[in-house]
C-alpha cells in the first residue's frame, strides 16, 4: 500500500487548514448563532471582543487530527483507485482512470474520513462558538477550557454518543461531495494538461481551488445541519434528530438557512484546496 499517499495527504491538509481557519470560525458562528447581521458584523465583533486570536479558536485539534483525516481521505482515495484500475498515482497520467472510478474512490475516501473527522469536528465547532475573550478562558465565563477539557466534558455530560452528534449529517455532507471534489480536480487538470504529462503548478492550484469550491457549495446545506446538530446538546436537546433539525430550521428561517456560510465556505475553499493539492502533488513527485 503506497504509504507516501497518506503522508502527503496529511502535510498538505495541515498547510491548507491554517490558511482557512479564520474563514471557518466566522462561518460556524454565522451558521449556529443568530446574533450577527452578516459576515462583516461577525468579523468586527469577533475582532473587538476576542482580538485576532478569536479567529483561531478551536484550531489545535484540527491540526492534530488533520494527519488522520486527510491521510485517510487521500490514502483511501488513491488505494481505492489502485484496486479499481490497477494503476498507481504515478501511472495515472499515462493511463487516466474513468470519472466513474474517480467518483467511487472519492466517495469511499469521503465516507471513511467523515467517521474519523466527526469527534474532532464537533470539538472544533464547540470551541469556535465560545465567544468569550481568550484571557477569560479558564474563568467561569467560558464553558470549555480547551480541546481536551471539551472532549472530557462532553463524554461526562453527554456520553460517548455526544462526541458523534451530527455525524450522520457529516457523512451525508462528505460522501458525495468528496467524489465530486476529485472528479472536478481531475477533470480540470486533464483539460489544461497535454496528454501524458504532469499538470503544471498553476493548473494544480486552479484545479484544486475550484474542486474545493464545487464541493463546498454542494456541501453547504448539510454543513449547516451538521453544525447545528453538533451544538445541540450543549444546553439540552432542541432537535429530535437530523430530520427534525432540517424541518425546524426550515420552518423558522426559510430556505435561506441551508445556504448560510456558503460565501465563506467558497472563499475559504479556494486557497485551502489549492494549497492542499499543490503540496500533495509536489510531495508525491518529490518522493518518486
Ligand atoms: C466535502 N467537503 C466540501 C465538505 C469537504 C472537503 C474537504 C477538503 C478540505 N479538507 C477542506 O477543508 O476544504
Amino acid at each position: 500500500m503506497p504509504v507516501e499517499e497518506f503522508v502527503a495527504g496529511w502535510i498538505s491538509g495541515a498547510v491548507g487548514l491554517v490558511l482557512g481557519h479564520p474563514f471557518d470560525t466566522i462561518k460556524v458562528r454565522l451558521q449556529t448563532q443568530n446574533t450577527y447581521q452578516g459576515i462583516v458584523d461577525c468579523i468586527l465583533k469577533t475582532y473587538r471582543h476576542e482580538s485576532v486570536l478569536g479567529f483561531f479558536k478551536g484550531m489545535s485539534f484540527p491540526i492534530a487530527s488533520v494527519a488522520l483525516v486527510n491521510s485517510v481521505l487521500f490514502g483511501v482515495y488513491s488505494n481505492t483507485l489502485l484496486a479499481l484500475t490497477a494503476t498507481s498515482h504515478q501511472e495515472r497520467r499515462a493511463q487516466p482512470p474513468s470519472y466513474t472510478n474517480i467518483f467511487i474512490a472519492g466517495c469511499t475516501g469521503g465516507l471513511l474520513q467523515a467517521y474519523c473527522l466527526a469527534p474532532f469536528d464537533l470539538i472544533k465547532v464547540r470551541l469556535q462558538n465560545q465567544t468569550e475573550p481568550r484571557v477569560q478562558i479558564g474563568s467561569p465565563g467560558a464553558r470549555y477550557r480547551g480541546p481536551v477539557h471539551c472532549a472530557v466534558s462532553i463524554l461526562r455530560e453527554e456520553g460517548p454518543r455526544g462526541l458523534f452528534r451530527g455525524s450522520w449529517a457529516l457523512v451525508l455532507r462528505d460522501t458525495p461531495t468528496l467524489g465530486m471534489y476529485f472528479v472536478t480536480y481531475e477533470g480540470l487538470c486533464r483539460q489544461y494538461t497535454p496528454e501524458g504529462q504532469n499538470p503544471s503548478s498553476a493548473t494544480v492550484l486552479v484545479a484544486g481551488g475550484f474542486a474545493g469550491i464545487a464541493s463546498w457549495i454542494t456541501a453547504t446545506p448539510f454543513d449547516v445541519i451538521k453544525s447545528r446538530m453538533q451544538m445541540d446538546g450543549l444546553k439540552g436537546r432542541k432537535y429530535r434528530g437530523m430530520l427534525d433539525c432540517m424541518a425546524s430550521s426550515f420552518q423558522q428561517e426559510g430556505i435561506g438557512v441551508f445556504f448560510k456560510g456558503m460565501t465563506l465556505n467558497s472563499a475559504r475553499a479556494f486557497p485551502v484546496n489549492a494549497a492542499t493539492f499543490l503540496s500533495y502533488e509536489y510531495l508525491l513527485r518529490l518522493w518518486r
